[in-house]
């Protein structure tokens, strides 16, 4: 079977489609999948990584009030349109997956009213505008929360599989993870990430913190974000920190043997972010960003607080201190993790579905 699969922008919609893409390649050897992503996003980088081929097309955002970027957004929308029928006819899919982000909006609209089978995913209990869209003219809405489904009108083509994520999350001993990072034998490993493009309020924290860095009783490996990278390597003495045995990073590409190999995680309140975690079996402490729709964040970080799995630092109440203190706290105390044998992956949920003609 030929798959197309769309999903960009950041990687909260690029991880889930790869690894969808995975989960069929794992059943059906033979199938042949082609990615659809804007020249500008992270997806060009990410899922050639991961070793698809990705073709572009142009698109933009829209602005939710009137604007000349709105015009011009239009514009490149009515060429997306025409790119996207292109691949389309060129590619001849079976099946068409979306995974949210606005480079999936053109893709799979023009596959539904085409008549090819398709599916979209919505990683976030308050959905997002593209997927909202698509959902009136797609044959599956596959959710990961059932909150999700009370802002969709079209009840019947709804099915709740959870976050799909990598394999290598299920897989992966935290003794195999931890050979990658030998650096951190003899101390506490503490992972800091703002999700896929960093966060200016986590970053000031934990540079508020290791002012003081040799008195750390841990050590930090820290993803600032691509484009908060060279700021924050202008703020801080990166050599003191070096000698510390702290790393700083702009984007932690082995985010699987990271996350299983370490001893707290201190992060940003993503959807996909929290599926890693609960399935990497870490405690947390969230920072969920202020300003996403709905505070969709803050829901996904209250939800963790409340089974026990996390402690939620709101942005406004985030500083060098309390931070420090609430990774100590982390780290000293015992904490409950999910029970990963109790969850059937999500990837074999959607796959389910895929299969189903
Ligand atoms: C600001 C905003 O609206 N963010 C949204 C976006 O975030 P964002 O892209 O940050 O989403 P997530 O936190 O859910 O996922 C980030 C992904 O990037 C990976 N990663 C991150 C940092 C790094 O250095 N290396 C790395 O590999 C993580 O392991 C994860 O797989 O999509 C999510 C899923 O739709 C939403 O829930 C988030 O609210």
């Amino acid at each position: 079977m030929r798959y197309l699969i769309s999903g960009g922008g950041t990687g909260g919609h690029i991880y889930p489609a790869i690894a969808i893409a995975d989960r069929i390649v794992e059943a059906e050897p033979d199938a042949s999948i082609l990615f659809v992503g804007t020249q500008k996003g992270l997806e060009m980088e990410l899922v050639t990584a991961a070793g698809y081929e990705i073709k572009p097309i142009t698109v933009s955002y829209l602005k939710r009030k009137l604007s000349l970027h709105n015009v011009k957004s239009l514009g490149m929308l009515l060429k997306g349109l025409t790119e996207a029928g292109k691949i389309i006819r060129q590619f001849k899919p079976d099946w068409v997956i979306g995974t949210g982000g606005y480079v999936s909006g053109p893709v799979v609209y023009l596959a539904a009213k085409k008549g090819i089978k398709t599916l979209i995913h919505e990683q976030n209990a308050f959905p997002g505008l593209t997927n909202r869209i698509l959902s009136k003219h797609v044959d599956v809405v596959a959710l990961s929360f059932e909150e999700a489904a009370c802002h969709f009108r079209k009840k019947d083509r709804l099915v709740v599989t959870g976050n799909p994520i990598r394999k290598e999350y299920y897989q992966l001993t935290v003794d195999e993870a931890r050979k990658s990072f030998p650096e951190y034998d003899e101390k506490k490993m503490v992972l800091i990430a703002g999700g896929s493009g960093g966060s200016s309020s986590i970053n000031t924290a934990v540079h508020e913190m290791i002012k003081h860095s040799e008195e750390l009783p841990f050590k930090l490996l820290w993803a600032t974000g691509k484009n908060h990278y060279n700021q924050m390597k202008n703020i801080i003495d990166e050599q003191k920190l070096k000698q510390c045995g702290h790393q700083i990073v702009p984007y932690i590409h082995r985010m699987p043997y990271a996350l299983k190999a370490c001893d707290l995680v201190v992060c940003s309140a993503g959807a996909i972010t929290i599926a890693e975690i609960q399935a990497s079996e870490k405690y947390a402490i969230l920072i969920p960003k202020a300003y996403t729709a709905d505070n969709h964040q803050e829901k996904n970080a209250r939800m963790m607080e409340s089974c026990g799995f996390a402690t939620v630092i709101r942005e406004e109440e985030l500083n060098g201190a309390l931070l420090y203190q609430q990774i100590l706290n982390g780290l000293l105390e015992e904490h409950q993790v999910l029970e990963l044998t109790k969850v059937r992956p999500a990837v074999d949920r959607i796959w389910a579905h895929l299969r189903q003609d």
